[in-house]
């Protein structure tokens, strides 16, 4: 559905300096209909290899195809046309903040070339309606909770009726707990629409709870993939030092001196490096659950133990 071959993105040299391969080769297959992670530490890359499925940043070489389209081989108009078929969500929101909600998901409706405004207007209803925050339609952005402007800018995406939603780092300005209400709306919105969704994002809870697919990111390269349900399979052993998190019990600190462990966040000096001995996969899925009385730690696990102030998922 969407397909990745051979695509680079190089910026520029500032000067006196190396040009930046931010994309560096990548080819990545995306199936219709599933939940694609895109995970790897801080400029890695993810979000440029994100920009680049609905060409917000044209690489450098290489073929970028959704659904059969080839967007690189397209610009003006027909690009323009071809975007729709791809949301957008930011960690930011991106709302426009003197517009009300409705006339926020209109906008994204006008610009996409819909120009009776009555249809605006029926779609926007309707989009509102599948992020259950129609009761908000006439509110500005100001007046939301962080979740609710994130689950406003989902129906803003949804609008155009894609068939792709890109999510760059969707729930990384959220609390544990709506962090968990939005993550069960993609979810949603994956099964419910049959939507293809990529997800970059640096919560590995994220990935556990939502992904089916997991592309590891390291200099530009994608550098590791594999099925989300491998996270499960005891005995899974990934390369990466983000892969081997993914499959650990999280972060996990020797408060009597021992020094970093498997399950902690790697230090900039482990990125990219070979596995060590003492980073095994050796708190893997079999680990134990937490203890009665401290919180869960999965996506899932929050939604089921809170009644969310943002009014929950359907
Ligand atoms: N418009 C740009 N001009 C120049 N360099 C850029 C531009 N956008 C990104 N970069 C550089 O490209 C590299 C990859 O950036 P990118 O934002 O894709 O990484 P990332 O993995 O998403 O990082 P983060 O998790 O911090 O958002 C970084 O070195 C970044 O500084």
């Amino acid at each position: 559905m969407i397909s990745l071959r051979h695509v680079s993105t190089t910026f520029p040299a500032a000067r006196g300096k190396d040009p930046i391969h931010a994309v560096d080769d990548v080819s990545l297959e995306i199936p219709r209909g599933s939940i694609q992670g895109i995970i790897g530490f801080s400029g890695a890359g993810k979000s440029t290899l994100l920009r680049n499925i609905n060409l917000l940043e044209r690489p450098t070489s290489g073929e970028v195809r959704v659904g059969g389209t080839e967007l690189t081989g397209l610009g003006g108009e027909a690009l323009r046309r071809a975007r729709h078929q791809i949301g957008m969500i930011f960690q930011g929101f991106n709302l426009v903040n003197n517009l009300t909600v409705a006339q926020n998901v209109e906008l994204s409706l006008k610009f996409a070339g819909e120009r009776d405004r009555r249809v605006r207007r029926e779609r926007a209803a309707e989009a509102l309606e599948i992020v259950d925050i129609t009761e908000k339609a006439k509110v500005y952005p100001a007046q939301l909770s962080g979740g609710q402007k994130q689950r406003v800018a989902i129906a803003r995406a949804l609008a155009t009726r894609p068939e792709v939603l890109l999510c760059d780092e969707p729930t990384s300005a959220l609390d544990p707990f709506t962090t968990a209400t939005v993550l069960q709306y993609l979810a949603d919105v994956n099964r419910e629409l049959g939507i293809t969704v990529v997800i970059v994002t640096h919560e590995m809870e994220v990935i556990k709870a939502l992904a089916d697919h997991v592309a590891v990111m390291e200099s530009g390269r994608v550098v590791e993939q594999f099925h989300a349900a491998e996270l499960r399979r005891e005995g899974f052993a990934p390369r990466t030092s983000i892969g081997r998190y993914l499959v650990s019990d999280g972060i996990s600190v020797d408060r009597r001196g021992g020094g970093v462990r498997a399950g902690s966040e790697p230090s900039a000096a482990d990125q990219g490096a070979d596995p060590g001995a003492d980073q095994g996969a050796d708190q893997g899925p079999g680990a134990d659950p937490p203890a009665s009385g401290r919180e869960p730690r999965t996506a899932s696990g929050l939604v089921a133990a809170t009644a969310s102030s943002e009014g929950g998922p359907r």
